[in-house]
């Protein structure tokens, strides 16, 4: 007798974004970027914003930021901006996680780190179908410390916990880890010059090149 199999639940994604206040922001660049660290930490965001937007599985991109720099220039990529509530990472995860259940509740919710430049739209899709197999999951940057991805599947408590040693948290959270080959882009965010050299090496997006050929021009800033 023929058996008809239910077919595997497919959903797409919300991702929220965190871009904190650019006076802040990748200080740790300070001494490499010099006066373009902000311009070079919006031009990171927006293409690590552009590329989640190219991924097939990728419904929405919804940043949270309280900088109206950072807000203009993400909204101009197509980033859904909403404010933040100023209490540190984890709250505005948490706020854009409400914004992304009030715009589609039927979808996956997942925090992605803002600072991807090299992210490849293909090598995100891979993640997030092996993602989708799992209640609460995540995926750890490329030193194996932090985390670059974290996310719940439809109806799922969204709970992350950024911040420091956050694969360790998010392990002892219960939250599956992802372990997949190929995905490198995903998994090299940039916070030190060391990060910059590695990402440029696997290619990083047009905003992001710019600003580094700036930099190594010695110009002033815009
Ligand atoms: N919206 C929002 N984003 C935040 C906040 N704190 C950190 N972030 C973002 O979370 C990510 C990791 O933040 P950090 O490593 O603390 O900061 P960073 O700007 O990447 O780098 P450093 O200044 O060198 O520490 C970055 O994308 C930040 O923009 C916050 O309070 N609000
Ligand atoms: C906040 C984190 O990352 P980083 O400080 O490395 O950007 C993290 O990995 O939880």
């Amino acid at each position: 007798m023929l058996k008809v199999m239910p077919a595997p639940e497919s959903f797409t994604w919300t991702l929220v974004v965190p871009v904190k206040t650019l006076v802040a922001a990748k200080t740790r660049l300070s001494a490499a970027a010099g006066p373009h660290r902000a311009a070079l930490a919006v031009a990171i965001a927006c293409d690590t914003v552009e590329a989640a937007l190219s991924c097939v599985l990728v419904a929405r991109v919804v940043v949270v930021t309280g900088d109206p720099v950072a807000a203009e220039a993400l909204g101009g990529v197509g980033a859904h901006v909403v404010g933040d509530p100023e209490a540190g990472l984890n709250a505005a995860l948490r706020r854009g996680a409400r914004e992304a259940v009030r715009l589609a509740p039927a979808d996956a919710v997942g925090a992605l780190q803002a600072d991807l430049p090299a992210l490849r739209p293909a090598e995100l899709a891979l993640v997030l179908t092996a993602a989708a197999e799992f209640d609460q999951m995540f995926l750890p940057d490329a030193v194996e410390v932090g985390t670059t991805f974290y996310g719940v599947r439809p109806g799922v408590p969204f709970t992350p916990g950024f911040g420091g040693e956050s694969r360790d948290r998010h392990l002892r959270r219960g939250a599956k880890e992802l372990c997949l080959d190929g995905i490198d882009s995903v998994r090299r965010d940039v916070d030190t010059p060391d990060d910059l050299r590695v990402a440029l090496a696997l290619g990083v997006g047009p905003r992001t090149l710019a600003v580094v050929e700036r930099i190594r021009g010695g110009e002033p800033d815009k």
